[in-house]
């Protein structure tokens, strides 16, 4: 499936940094200039769940595996960018292929690192980079709605429905309201959802504050917060240069150095986990002597489809999944327990995945 969140912001705000602490690797290069990155890198990173090791403990699995979701590092964009400014269009054509918007703000102040517009000022930023992203999608729509016009003429159904969702977007935009804010039936969420929109894409606001605000954000991600709160989209307050350097120490330094800065757990497992519960994603688990393991489905989907998350084989052969919910498994210390509980359940093909299901699928080939 692959998941995919696009690292966005204006240029030198610490976007790769907190990529590169992310996958915790150096591949996407960080250095003090505007415009460093032209290729954009994909990462993928591992979906932290405490949940999986309990299993794995419990079930005496060998191995876990957690479930992945991907990062991508997109080049800053500036003002003009719509139009070709800066690295421009094809920079937006790499946001319009993610899933969703990790928004990074600079609420760090530092004479030694550039702000390409000389200032400190997130909510400033943030608009600047919602307005390229609004005049691209109204160029886009523009030049789609154009397209339909012979077949509107023909009277397909499609293209109406097509169109009309268009209208409806433009509407919004021409107004300074971002595509999301149209409200759209569940009929035509499926349509929806296609029209690729830079606009339409989930947000969520990250504040890239100094090491010593990285525990309590500071007044600049108190600004960015109240204005994602009043969209509706959420925030997470990081210092990507802390994260990066904990990203280089094992696992009890750098539990050790997150209490030093009164942090409970690293920012870049609140920032994957927020980007997760905005993709709308939930987990399951498979679990056996030889491995625990998460497994990603969107909220609401059916067994059938979730077994296919594993194989193709497993949903076109679907027979029925055994499933016991995760705190069942914990409370009845494991499969047999549950089972001897009555606690593990058949379930058919019409049967939605609960988030923490432990699954195991019957089915013929
Ligand atoms: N929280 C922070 N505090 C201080 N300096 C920081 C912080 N986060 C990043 N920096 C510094 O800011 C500079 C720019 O970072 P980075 O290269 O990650 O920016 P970028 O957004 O990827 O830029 P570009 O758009 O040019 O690719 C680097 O020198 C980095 O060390
Ligand atoms: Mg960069």
């Amino acid at each position: 499936m692959g998941f995919k969140m696009g690292i966005v912001g204006l240029p030198n705000v610490g976007k790769s940094t907190l990529f590169n602490a992310l996958t915790k690797t150096a591949a996407a290069q960080a250095a003090n200039f505007p415009f460093c990155t032209i290729e954009p890198n994909v990462g993928d990173v591992a979906v932290p769940d405490p949940r999986l090791d309990k299993l794995a403990a419990i079930s005496g699995s060998k191995q876990t595996i957690p479930t992945r979701m991907s990062f991508v590092d997109i080049a800053g964009l500036v003002k003009g960018a719509s139009k070709g400014e800066g690295l421009g269009n094809q920079f937006l054509a790499n946001i319009r292929e993610c899933d969703a918007i990790a928004h990074v703000v600079r609420c760090f102040e530092d004479g030694d690192v550039t702000h390409v517009e000389g200032r400190v000022d997130p909510v400033d930023d943030a608009q600047v980079i919602e307005m390229e992203l609004m005049f691209a999608d109204l160029e886009s729509i523009a030049k789609r709605r154009a397209n339909l016009v012979r077949k509107l003429k023909g009277n397909d159904k499609e293209a109406k429905l097509q169109d009309d969702l268009l209208a409806r977007a433009q509407e919004a935009l021409e107004n300074d309201r971002p595509a999301r804010s149209v409200e759209v039936s569940e009929d035509e969420r499926k349509q929806w959802n296609m029209l690729q929109l830079l606009t339409q894409k989930p947000i969520l606001y990250v504040c890239n504050v100094e090491e010593e605000n990285a525990a309590k954000g500071n007044a600049y991600s108190e600004a960015v917060a109240k204005m994602a709160a009043e969209q509706g989209a959420g925030t997470v307050v990081i210092s990507a240069k802390i994260e990066e350097e904990i990203s280089q120490l094992d696992s009890d330094e750098a539990e050790m150095f997150l209490e030093e800065l009164g942090l409970h757990e690293a920012g870049l497992d609140r920032l994957i986990r927020a980007g997760y519960e905005l993709l709308q994603l939930e987990t399951y688990f498979t679990v056996g002597p030889k491995e625990a393991r998460a497994w990603t489905i969107t909220k609401g989907t059916a067994a059938p489809q979730a077994a296919g998350v594993i194989h193709g084989d497993f949903e076109r052969g679907f027979i029925r999944a055994e499933t016991i919910a995760y705190d069942d498994f914990i409370a009845c210390n494991g499969e047999t327990g549950a089972k001897d509980a009555g606690k593990m359940r058949a379930e058919g093909k019409s049967y939605i995945v609960q988030d923490g299901d432990v699954m195991h699928f019957l089915f013929n080939t």
